[in-house]
């Protein structure tokens, strides 16, 4: 089935005859009606059959019509040429804008099916040695120069006591060559530079950063940090290439702690590439895990989400670490923002090549009222998301020979029509490390 809709959607071709030609709303109603109001692939099916007939019909009479091309169902391919996420195929974007705005539930999965993580022990020593401080070797924190403490002489050890008592105060850096992290040279004066912000710790030589840890976890409580067995339950709404729904991914601590990090930090969203457009309207800020900060939320929750990916999504060689791509922490809050039709990665069907994008999660924390759903433009499947749930996605069609989606993947978040959405999206990279990092990589 799924076999058909890549190629038969990319053959929507517009030539400037579609407002005078068919009228494809009635097209669509029809279809529905048929289906008995289902849409997903079968709709889309009914849809590009039925006006492939009005167009027969219409080419006889030498009327107007929708034009298409005759569609082959097998094999699937992209078409020739054909760059996904542009804005020439229209059929495929009025069936989405149509998909978008129906209040159908969504499309219900194939079966449901347990996964269940091993929580890593936050609060072990080794995971919080240093105290309130993890430091960074070769890092300096270019922002958050906004303190009024100033740059001052002083040891570290002073420093650290200083920037505790401040709460807004998250670390504080400096340039010495040559020094090392040890209770000896924690006595030694540096001129230090305190920061309101820690997020951004950059490669530098010869720098050195202590960032505040995160506040998420309270390791004083060590009693109650005991680590958890955690259970999911797991919709499988696509087997290959998998796309998974989980429940409950994200605990309402979590949420609420990244929803009031990040609403203040955000700004008009962008595309691949840079800069902002109509396809993508929303506003967003990056959120950056921290592998060294075990007690950080972002962390915490970056680390499930890969050890997800490992053992549900089959990409045993996918490893977290500072090499990855930052989480985009995603909102969307006025009438009609979306994100238009898009690929996350490679998806005309070549071969995985490292270092590039290969699965993509989207977690929900608050969800539209309506619209705002997450819909895949070329095979129909429409996710109508829950709060804390997890929608993760893998672009690989073949395991074995790791041959790459050919347009199943490509999706879109439908315009938001009542209420707001506030998401994090998280692209999953194999191959990537601290040196070779995912900046030096297309998508
Ligand atoms: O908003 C959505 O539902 C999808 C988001 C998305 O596709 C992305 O951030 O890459
Ligand atoms: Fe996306």
């Amino acid at each position: 089935m799924l076999a058909l809709l890549g190629s038969l959607l990319g053959f929507g071709r517009l030539e400037g005859r579609l407002e005078s030609g068919q009228n494809l709303t009635s097209t669509f109603d029809e279809c529905r009606l048929r289906l008995g109001n289902t849409l997903g692939e079968p709709w889309m099916r009914c849809v590009v059959d039925s006006l492939l007939e009005v167009q027969a019909t219409a080419k006889a009479r030498g009327e107007e019509y929708f034009p298409i091309e005759a569609h082959t169902f097998d094999p699937l391919a992209p078409l020739h040429g054909h760059s996904y996420g542009t804005r020439s195929d229209d059929l495929k974007n009025k069936m989405r804008d149509y998909s978008c705005d129906v209040a159908d539930g969504g499309s219900q999965p194939l079966r449901t099916t347990a996964w269940q993580y091993e929580e890593p022990d936050v609060c072990a020593s080794a995971a919080t040695e240093g105290g309130a401080f993890v430091y960074k070797a070769d890092r300096f924190l270019p922002a958050g120069n906004d303190l009024d403490l100033g740059d001052s002489h002083m040891s570290v050890h002073e420093a650290q006591e200083r920037c505790e008592a401040d709460v807004r105060c998250q670390g504080f850096t400096f340039s010495a060559a040559g020094w090392s992290h040890s209770a000896s040279r924690m006595e030694e004066r540096q001129w230090i530079s305190f920061k309101s912000k820690s997020e951004d710790a950059t490669r530098g030589d010869g720098w050195h950063t202590f960032k505040r840890r995160g506040e998420g976890i309270d390791c004083s409580a060590r009693a109650l940090r005991q680590p958890r067995i955690l259970n999911f339950t797991v919709h499988v709404l696509r087997e290959t290439p998998p796309v998974y729904l989980v429940d409950d991914f994200y605990s309402e601590a979590e949420c609420s702690y990244m929803l009031n990090y990040t609403l203040p930090l955000m700004g008009p969203s962008v595309v691949v590439g840079g800069g902002t457009s109509t396809w993508r309207q929303s506003y967003s800020v990056n959120m950056y895990p921290d592998y060294d900060d075990e007690t950080n939320v972002v962390t915490q929750a970056a680390r499930r989400k890969f050890a997800f990916a490992r053992t549900m999504g089959g990409y045993t060689d996918l490893q977290e670490n500072e090499g990855q791509e930052p989480v985009n922490a995603v909102y969307y809050k006025d009438f009609g923002d979306h994100y238009g039709a898009h690929c996350d990665g490679e998806c005309s069907g070549g071969r995985y090549l490292e270092g590039h994008r290969i699965a993509t999660s989207v977690t929900y924390c608050q969800v539209a009222e309506e619209g705002g759903y997450t819909l895949f433009t070329r095979s129909g499947l429409k996710v109508v998301p829950k709060p804390r749930q997890m929608l993760f996605f893998g672009y690989i069609e073949d395991l074995a020979s790791m041959a790459m989606d050919r347009g199943h993947t490509e999706h879109s978040g439908c315009p938001l029509r009542k209420g707001r959405k506030w998401i994090t999206t998280m692209w999953y990279r194999q191959g990537v490390t601290k040196e070779k990092d995912w900046s030096r990589f297309t998508v």
